[in-house]
């Protein structure tokens, strides 16, 4: 047999002539038919108002499903359309930007372009012309690559299937470690850091100065943080920050670099400011688990040289972006979102006593109703959070999918789903529901869904890429390890019974 043009075996190669494909289809085709239309006559003898009755079901069944999913096509490809023009409002407001602000901010179409290869992926076409622009505007550039041990090109295979005689065979696994080299240096470090916190304070104003006296480094903070810095001393007015929320919407435009201070809460946070793009976080650990936050804060020198140096491992972590569809919205622009959030999107029963009443649909086909104090969808980043406190396994951050975790189902039969990453879910409040249910996005957010509304949830186009201590998959482990001591148990010793 021979491949076709998409690489797919074509299997009526092995026939001579058009005349006997036909033949062939036609005989398969009428036995097919035969055999149904016996069966069917033979029902309709002995069971004639039955199948009547079930063939109405069918019919009926058919129309509203059918009516089900044209509705929900289109309000998905509203949703599509707004999401576009958001996009392209980013675009426009970029080029608005450069011309009223720093010498930097030309750079706002070439970094827009860069975040945009990051999120689809690394294609080293690409990388090349963003490179070439980025070194034109004077941005730090960096190169996102897939390498492997042994294997000196760091080209992206992408061909994963290959048929070889009819047979297929894997032949390359895409989830590799991830690298990110810079081609030119970073010049703007963004330090983000958890309020109220006297040693993430103190650890904030040594790491400003080090990195503007000795690196040489442009700095951003949040408005609180240069507050406090200006508070602590007047040397430190060479800090900036950002005024209204039209300045943080392009962040990603002037920053190379983010450094956060905290716990893995303060990840959540860096990733929630960023709706778009995310440039890269390096996460010191300043919290009590730390499960995205690999670095320790006391090497914080060491860690941002080599950092600084490159190539640094890069977890790509997956982000779930999310929509509100209220039932009782006029038009498609009173609906809310998009919601982006990096561990979990939690719809539960809030404050009401009864139990949450949710219908779940996986690209139209029906799933299940939770019937109990709620659902989780997680990202596999979040996969260690809440829905593992809910029985949700724990998933390496780098594999592409999305947690289906109940809270607390009554039943006993739910178990948790973990579903590919191209699908998209719906999460209705029917409206037999006997109360409201609550939505929260990363733990935060709540909003309240009324019968009819629902939540639609998909894979967003923009991950956050967090560095790594050692590699994607050294970290997890680490962090199950020490942060959840997963599966610690003393060893048995040698003396006793045993097999000979
Ligand atoms: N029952 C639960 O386990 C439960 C309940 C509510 C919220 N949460 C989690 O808290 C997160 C919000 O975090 P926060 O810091 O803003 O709130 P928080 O300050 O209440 O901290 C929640 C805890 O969850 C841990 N955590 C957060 N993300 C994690 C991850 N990806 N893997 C492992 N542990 C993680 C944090 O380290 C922290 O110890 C939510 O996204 C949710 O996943 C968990
Ligand atoms: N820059 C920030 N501005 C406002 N809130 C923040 C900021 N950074 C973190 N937070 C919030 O502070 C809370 C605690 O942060 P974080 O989780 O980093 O610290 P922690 O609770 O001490 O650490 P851990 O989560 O490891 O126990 C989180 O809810 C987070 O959303």
């Amino acid at each position: 047999m021979s491949p076709t043009e998409n690489g797919c075996v074509d299997s009526f190669s092995v026939l001579n002539s058009e005349q006997e494909v036909q033949e062939l289809i036609q005989d398969s085709l009428l036995h097919g038919i035969d055999d149904h239309l016996i069966e069917f006559s033979e029902a309709l003898r002995s069971e004639p108002l039955a199948v009547a009755k079930a063939l109405r079901r069918v019919t009926e069944g058919k129309a509203s499903a059918q009516a089900e999913a044209a509705e929900w096509k289109r309000k998905y490809e509203l949703e599509r359309a707004r999401n576009l023009q958001l996009e392209q409002k980013v675009l426009s407001l970029g080029g608005h930007f450069s011309e009223l602000t720093d010498e930097r901010a030309g750079n706002l179409e070439a970094r827009t372009v860069l975040s945009d290869a990051i999120a689809i992926n690394v294609s080293c076409a690409v990388g090349k012309m963003i490179s070439t622009l980025m070194k034109f505007f004077g941005m730090a550039s960096f190169k996102l690559s897939w390498c492997c041990k042994g294997e000196k090109s760091d080209r992206h295979k992408h061909d994963i299937v290959s048929f070889e005689k009819g047979n297929i065979t894997t032949a390359e696994r895409s989830s590799k470690q991830i690298s990110l080299k810079w081609e030119s240096p970073p010049q703007t470090v963004l330090i983000l850091t958890k309020p109220n916190s006297t040693s993430v304070r103190i650890l904030c104003l040594e790491m400003v100065r080090w990195l503007k006296e000795q690196k040489k480094l442009n700095i951003f903070v949040e408005p609180r943080v240069k507050t406090e810095l200006l508070t602590e001393s007047s040397y430190y007015s060479f800090v900036q920050t950002w005024l209204d929320d039209k300045e943080l919407l392009l962040l990603h435009t002037k920053v190379d670099l983010i450094v956060t201070l905290g716990g893995d809460g303060t990840v959540l946070w860096a990733a929630s400011m960023f709706k778009g793009p995310v440039p890269p976080i390096v996460p010191f650990s300043l919290g009590s688990l730390g499960f995205m936050t690999p670095f320790y804060s006391e090497h914080y020198r060491e860690c941002l040289n080599s950092i600084l140096c490159g190539p640094i491992s890069i977890t790509l972590r997956h982000r779930l972006q999310c929509h509100i569809i209220r039932d009782e919205a006029k038009s498609e622009y009173e609906n809310e979102g998009p919601m982006l959030v990096l561990n979990e999107v939690t719809i539960d029963r809030g404050i009401s006593s009864f139990l949450t009443n949710l219908e779940c649909y996986c690209d139209n086909s029906f799933v299940t109703c939770v019937q109990g104090d709620g659902l989780i969808l997680s990202t596999t980043s979040g996969s260690t959070a809440y829905s593992l406190a809910a029985g949700g396994s724990m998933v390496h951050p780098q594999v592409p999918g999305i947690l289906f975790t109940p809270i607390c189902p009554h039943s006993l039969s739910f178990r948790p789903l973990i579903l590919p990453e191209h699908v998209t879910l719906r999460v209705v409040v029917p409206f037999n529901s006997r109360s409201q249910a609550w939505v929260s996005f990363d733990g935060k957010g709540r909003k309240q869904l009324a019968p009819g509304d629902a939540l639609v949830c998909s894979m967003a186009p923009w991950p956050v890429p967090t560095a790594c201590q050692v590699d994607s998959t050294s970290d997890f482990l680490r962090s199950i390890h020490d942060g959840l001591h997963w599966n610690l148990r003393k060893t048995q010793s040698f003396d006793g019974p045993r097999d000979c």
